[in-house]
């Protein structure tokens, strides 16, 4: 266990830390974060005994740092500071093996089969067996940086203090080389005090962060209690949002650029974007549009600029569609990267299409449909999948928050059920009224510019739009569709 209470200290005068206080035990990996010149290191160099704390106290394993000495302090805890240039020219193997010698009795004690074993554990964990004869200066950043870690591991030490380890990485071995502390973490119970930089790789691999601002403590939580927007934005004096990580329940953040970009042109969607072949509808904007969908290419969240619903034959089957439709798109010229693909086997000349607005919020609706398919999503029954499809697409020229296209397409989806309804359109297996097929497809994209919507219910003026058009367009592609 490593545990600070009430430290401070610097270099002489004025402390450059001020009053920090917290515990790291056995298997857990702490990061400490904060903008530069805000004493980072500095605590760091504390934790470590090389400068030393004006007051407060620094214990490992309940007993104060330094009471160690230099070599018991060698044994406990490795050091891997930020990359400096190194004079010396040390092959990779003997820069390594240095790290033994907290170990040894004294400078001459023989290399024994324990270091040996060690040493290349280390050096194969690192992926640096490989150059093991070269000298330090031959290495690049990178390849240094992996030979210092391998020495700091060779140590074996309780305690590893990284002053920005995955500096001079590339994206790979930045994950290598956090995955493997990580595992030192739970598998041998290492303790991982960290500096970051990247707040999102300290998010991943932290259990708990320190976010330092002018040498005091401004938050310590876990990942999701210190990434705050207004925290991050106050300490680093920049405009940031926070969004969860795909795949990992950790927040990241992500930097708001003044970049040209985001102050586009003003645009809106409407029919002049439209083409409505016999093979395809598409639609192309001028700008990426941030987009929900669920189509069978880019589907989810993202941000597309081309749209694609493509007529496909009654008897359409393909084990894999996604597949498919993208080798359609990539050979009909779309970049499938920024594209939202949907596919329908019914007549694409009967797709209907409107423009309407309300107070400075204006939507494009496009819809087409076929009710072969219909079916009750209350009363689910196993069928055998006939063709008919509804798919429906919202542009909305506007500025949508995460919530506005949720509920976009919550408002959609009802105001759907109700021109069934009103169509007498019925589940041929339950008999009951039907409210989609099962087959559907939903888009919003919005441009993001101009007026901000905050909600996109059935009481806001965009939810009005949504309900309007969706319940008019639906009915009539189904009569279009009915009558061909
Ligand atoms: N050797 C030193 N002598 C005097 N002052 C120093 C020394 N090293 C750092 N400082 C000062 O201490 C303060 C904190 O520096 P420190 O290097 O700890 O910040 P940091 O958060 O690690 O910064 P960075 O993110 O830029 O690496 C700074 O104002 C710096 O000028």
């Amino acid at each position: 266990m490593l545990k600070l209470e009430n430290v401070s200290g610097g270099y002489g005068g004025e402390p450059v830390i001020q009053d920090i206080s917290f515990s790291v035990a056995q298997g857990n990996f702490f990061g400490i974060l904060g903008p530069n010149g805000s004493g980072k290191t500095t605590l760091l160099k504390m934790i470590s005994g090389l400068i030393p704390n004006s007051s407060g106290s620094i214990q490992l394993n309940n007993r104060n740092i330094d009471l160690f000495s230099r070599k018991a302090l060698a044994q406990k805890m490795a050091v891997l500071p930020q990359l400096t240039a190194h004079a010396f020219s040390y092959t990779v193997r003997e820069t390594v093996a240095l790290g033994r010698y907290a170990h040894h009795e004294g400078f001459f004690q023989t290399w024994t089969s324990d270091d040996e074993r060690v040493l290349q554990t280390v050096m194969e964990q690192t992926n640096i067996t490989g150059f093991q004869h070269q000298t330090i200066q031959e290495l690049s950043g990178g390849e240094q940086q992996r030979v210092f870690l391998a020495q700091a591991l060779a140590q074996e030490p309780d305690l590893l203090l990284l002053d920005e380890p995955t500096n001079h990485l590339d994206l790979a071995y930045q994950k290598d080389l956090l995955d493997l502390l990580k595992k030192g973490t739970k598998h041998d119970g290492l303790i991982v005090v960290s500096i970051f930089h990247d707040l999102n790789l300290a998010s991943l691999y932290c259990d708990r962060l320190l976010l330092l601002e002018k040498g005091k403590e401004r938050a310590i939580h876990s990942p999701d209690g210190v990434l705050k927007e207004h925290l991050i934005q106050d300490v680093y004096k920049t405009n940031v949002r926070k969004y969860p990580h795909p795949v990992v329940a950790k927040p990241q953040m992500h930097l708001l650029p003044d970049a040209l970009e985001m102050h586009n042109k003003p645009i809106k969607i409407d029919s002049s974007m439209l083409s409505v072949k016999t093979d395809r509808i598409a639609l192309t904007s001028p700008i990426p549009l941030r987009t929900l969908s669920s189509g069978v290419c880019g589907a989810g969240i993202g941000w597309n600029n081309q749209f694609v619903n493509r007529h496909v034959p009654d008897d359409y089957y393909c084990a894999d569609p996604a597949d498919e439709m993208q080798a359609y798109l990539e050979t009909n010229g779309f970049d499938v990267s920024r594209t939202v693909g949907m596919m329908t086997a019914v007549d694409l000349k009967n797709v209907a299409h409107s423009h309407s607005e309300n107070k400075g919020v204006s939507l494009f609706t496009v819809v087409t449909a076929g009710t072969e398919n219909a079916t009750d999503s209350a009363r689910p029954v196993a069928q055998t999948l006939a063709q008919g499809t509804i798919n429906i697409w919202l542009f909305v020229n506007g500025c949508l928050t995460d919530q506005a296209f949720i509920q976009a397409i919550m408002t959609a989806t009802e105001a759907k059920a109700q021109a069934l309804k009103e169509l007498d359109i019925h589940d041929k297996w339950t008999g009951t009224i039907a409210t989609g097929t099962s087959t559907d497809s939903i888009l919003v994209a919005a441009t993001q510019q101009g007026r901000s919507v905050p909600y996109a219910g059935a009481a806001t003026e965009l939810g009005q739009l949504i309900g309007q058009s969706v319940f008019t367009e639906t009915k009539k592609a189904i009569i279009n569709d009915q009558g061909k």
